[in-house]
């Protein structure tokens, strides 16, 4: 098995072969979620843009301030409005969000306070600043905040918008052509015939794909016969990524792999991952190709561990290693195994369990597994020996 690619080296190497977007454009802030940023991005504002109340009170000067003794209440400032400058003396009724007024220098929450016939009486001590959010103590105009190759999330675009950046720059979403190969296949709503299965393939990685922010996915069923996969190879290398599924082993039924080292080139094959063993990776032309095994269990795990951070880097977004937990097994094995195992487990008071029947055809077991542990190869399992979990929610987005 010494000829299978560890997989740290085969994600190197695939990488190392995946184009940056080459192309920008730019979007409203409410079309840019998921969205890849082209360019970095600073404050364009003072966040908050003025000295604000955190706090439904009384604004005042602290040097005016004289326990017990009532000020008179010279304004009123709500939420939005301009302040007048503060009156010596006098204090502001003021209420949260709303602008201190020039010579004012705290607020007092109106639980500490008295009100009675426009004036006030404040029952607490004072600090100078309190209850005061200073203009700029959120972000200062100009501050650095995001880099090239960062996924807008909703929080990115509420900070983006806080100070007032209306449109940014992102880099251009690819197309990705989904092949799924092999006679047997038919589509769901179709009636099975002697020998078919249903595509499953294509609905998990459609969906792998779309929650990975690619919109543009060209499916393609192809047959297992040389010039028919070689044609869809053709058609699919004018996306931008070419990503299929079955027909990379070693039987004269797999047609993809040498079609592929045809129309260009294979330079990954067989990785040492159970399951997932005879991924394979390359080019049709100049379009970068990878090829998920058939089944189900082993397209899911190559398209998290390997696919997932090709499509980052092909969206221009930085390649970010998955959540690594260290949690213990709760369960053992004795029998080690030649690759790196990828269990789909469960977490059960935070131990690691097995969820169901691992063999790679089955794929129902990750209707309540919530991510994969690796177990390393050569390696036994004991009952409470620490493994790497990765959610797939971390995996898969
Ligand atoms: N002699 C050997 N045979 C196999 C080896 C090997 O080393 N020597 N490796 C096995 C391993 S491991 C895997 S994984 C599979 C992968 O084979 P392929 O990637 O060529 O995939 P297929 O043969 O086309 O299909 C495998 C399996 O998956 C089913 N399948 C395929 N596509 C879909 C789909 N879209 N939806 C649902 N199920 C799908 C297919 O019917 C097969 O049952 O090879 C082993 N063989
Ligand atoms: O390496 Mo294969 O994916 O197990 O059945």
């Amino acid at each position: 098995m010494s000829d299978l690619m560890p997989l740290e080296e085969a994600l190197d190497r695939l990488l190392s072969r995946i184009p940056l977007p080459s192309a920008t454009e730019e979007v409203p802030l409410g079309e840019a979620l998921g969205r890849v940023l082209a360019e970095p991005v600073s404050a364009a504002t003072d966040v908050p843009p003025a000295d604000n109340s955190s706090m439904d009170g009384y604004a005042l000067a602290g040097r005016d301030f004289r326990p017990g003794e009532p000020m008179p209440i010279s304004q009123r400032i709500a939420a939005g409005c301009a302040p007048e400058p503060l009156r010596a003396g006098t204090a502001a009724r003021i209420f949260t969000g709303a602008e201190i007024p020039p010579g004012a220098d705290a607020v007092v929450m109106q639980e500490q306070a008295e009100a009675e016939g426009g004036q006030v009486r404040i029952l607490a001590e004072i600090k100078p600043g309190q209850n005061i959010r200073s203009r700029g103590q959120d972000m200062a105009a100009g501050t650095p905040l995001l880099e090239a190759g960062v996924m807008l999330r909703p929080q990115t675009l509420g900070v983006l918008a806080s100070t007032g950046i209306e449109r940014v720059r992102v880099y251009r979403r690819p197309s990705v052509a989904l092949l799924s190969t092999g006679d047997e296949l038919v589509q769901p709503g179709q009636a099975l015939g002697p020998g078919q299965i249903y595509d499953a393939n294509r609905f998990l990685l459609t969906g792998l794909l779309q929650q990975a922010g690619v919109v543009d996915i060209r499916p393609m069923h192809v047959p297992d016969a040389a010039e028919p996969t070689a044609q869809a190879l053709r058609e699919a290398a004018r996306a931008d990524l070419i990503l299929s599924s079955g027909g990379v082993s070693v039987g004269e039924e797999d047609h993809v792999k040498a079609q592929v080292e045809a129309l260009g080139e294979l330079n990954i094959w067989r990785i040492r991952v159970k399951p997932g063993k005879p991924f394979a990776a390359g080019r049709v032309g100049d379009t970068p190709f990878i090829g998920l095994p058939g089944n189900p269990a082993s397209s899911l795990v190559t398209f998290c561990l390997l696919a997932l951070p090709a499509l980052h880097r092909l969206q221009g977004r930085q390649v970010q290693p998955p959540w690594q937990l260290q949690l213990p097994a709760g369960f053992s094995r004795e029998q080690p195994q030649t690759r790196d195992e990828f269990l789909r487990v469960r977490v059960e008071n935070g131990r690691l369990l097995p969820q169901g029947n691992q063999s790679s055809g089955v794929l129902s077991n990750t209707l309540e597994a919530s991510g994969l542990a690796r177990v390393p190869a050569e390696t036994s399992v004991a009952e409470g020996q620490l493994l790497t979990f990765m959610p797939f929610s971390s995996l898969c987005g």
